[in-house]
């Protein structure tokens, strides 16, 4: 795998380094199911499957809510979000629209959509070799899943020791919460990926660190390179 230096990530974020006293003395809790990954084809009747990012858009905001209201963790086997992504399968046809390229950047955030106040949809389109730094979500839990090529999850506790490494492929769907630690993502492979992520609730700026030194975070902004499928940088 390539892995560019660090000035070629995520140039849409502007660094400021900072302290992070709030992630020191935390340890990490593993909520999730083993290995926090699944396939779309498991336990979904054929009459279930959710065959667009309308149909699955629409459903975004119960789901998120129900979750939320039962105070289910993101990647239980009940939660409502995760089932929904399992039930749903999406061709390129479907979301070719949002998925602008740069090839000057390692990824780009295309914003599929957001009510503003509960979840942000977007997909990222990878390029070759490349991935996001270390960095955290702001928020109750950020799901993944990979629609085209390899994606590649290094994950960390909150003191930044790596826990786990590995690469999905097609259909497969990943979570994450602050409570699990920190990951980099990225394109280990020589040709294009995109996956859709979903975050609840939406978040402008993230921490994100060069190097596993917990102290020297970086308050990132986070930036969509398009919108609705138009570009908006
Ligand atoms: N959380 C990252 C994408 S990824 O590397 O998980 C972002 O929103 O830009
Ligand atoms: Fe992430």
């Amino acid at each position: 795998m390539i892995i560019k230096p660090f000035s070629r990530q995520l140039k849409a974020m502007a660094e400021t380094v900072v302290k992070a006293p709030s992630k020191m003395g935390m340890s990490p809790t593993v909520l999730l199911a083993p290995n926090n990954i699944s396939s779309t084809s498991r336990r979904v009747n054929a009459k279930d499957i959710i065959g667009s990012i309308q149909e699955f858009v629409a459903q975004i905001p119960h789901a998120v809510k129900q979750r939320k209201d039962d105070d289910i963790e993101p990647g239980a086997f009940n939660d409502p979000v995760a089932k929904l992504f399992r039930k749903t399968t999406l061709s390129p046809h479907d979301w070719h629209r949002y998925a602008w390229f740069d090839e000057s950047l390692p990824y780009t955030r295309n914003l599929i959509a957001t009510d503003r106040k509960t979840y942000t949809l977007l997909l990222l389109c990878w390029n070759a070799g490349q991935e996001s730094p270390i960095h955290d979500h702001p928020c109750d839990g950020c799901w993944l899943k990979v629609l085209q090529g390899d994606i590649r999850e290094v994950r960390y506790d909150t003191q930044l020791n790596c826990v786990s490494d590995e690469t999905f492929g097609q259909g497969a769907l990943s979570y994450i919460t602050d409570h699990d630690g920190y990951h980099k993502v990225g394109n280990p492979s020589n040709r294009p990926s995109v996956s859709l992520h979903l975050y609840a609730p939406p978040f402008q700026r993230c921490l994100s660190w060069r190097t596993q030194d917990i102290e020297q975070a970086c308050v990132s902004e986070c930036s969509n390179f398009s919108e609705y499928g138009f570009k908006v940088r």
